[in-house]
């Protein structure tokens, strides 16, 4: 069901200085913030050779991440996002076997304009996921 990892999402307090961290000290190429409103945060993407890093910083008095950094002040990593052909077929399937889906249950179009879904982080190792149709 799940295919290449999309990104791993790091929680950031300072969304500038992980930015000219990993441009100017790990000379990566870091694309520009992005506001997602829908989702509750701005959003800046790592393209690197096989994946990519998501840098995430709270936006709006609603963001879902906001309990996260307030648990983890100097930031950390918050969700890992998988490929899927067909994420109404995977969520049915992960229901079905009894996996949380967070929120409505009903994909949302993510940051790169495309479906995806989240997992309880409870229901798998600790570890929130995304899943983003390809
Ligand atoms: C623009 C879209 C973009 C994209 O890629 O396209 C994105 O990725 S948007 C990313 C931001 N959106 C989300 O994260 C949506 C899904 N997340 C949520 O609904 C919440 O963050 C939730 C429910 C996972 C946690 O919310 P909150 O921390 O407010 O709730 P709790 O305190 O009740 O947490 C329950 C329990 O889970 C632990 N937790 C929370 N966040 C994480 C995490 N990222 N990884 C692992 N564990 C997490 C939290 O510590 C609680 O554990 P407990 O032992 O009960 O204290
Ligand atoms: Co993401």
């Amino acid at each position: 069901m799940i295919g290449r990892l999309n990104h791993i999402a790091i929680a950031v307090p300072d969304l500038e200085a992980a930015c000219d961290q990993y441009r100017n000290t790990l000379g990566a190429n870091v694309g520009a913030p992005q506001d997602e409103p829908d989702h509750g945060v701005t959003v800046v993407f790592i393209e690197l050779p096989n994946t990519k890093v998501e840098l995430l910083y709270p936006l709006g008095e609603d963001s879902p991440i906001r309990g996260f950094l307030d648990k983890n002040p100097v930031g950390g990593i918050h969700h890992m996002c998988y490929e899927v052909n067909d994420i109404l077929v995977a969520r049915d399937r992960l229901k079905a076997d009894g996996m949380r889906v967070l929120g409505t249950g009903e994909p949302k179009i993510g940051a790169h304009g495309k479906p995806v879904l989240f997992l309880h982080p409870k229901d798998f190792n600790g570890c929130l996921v995304e899943l983003e149709q390809v």
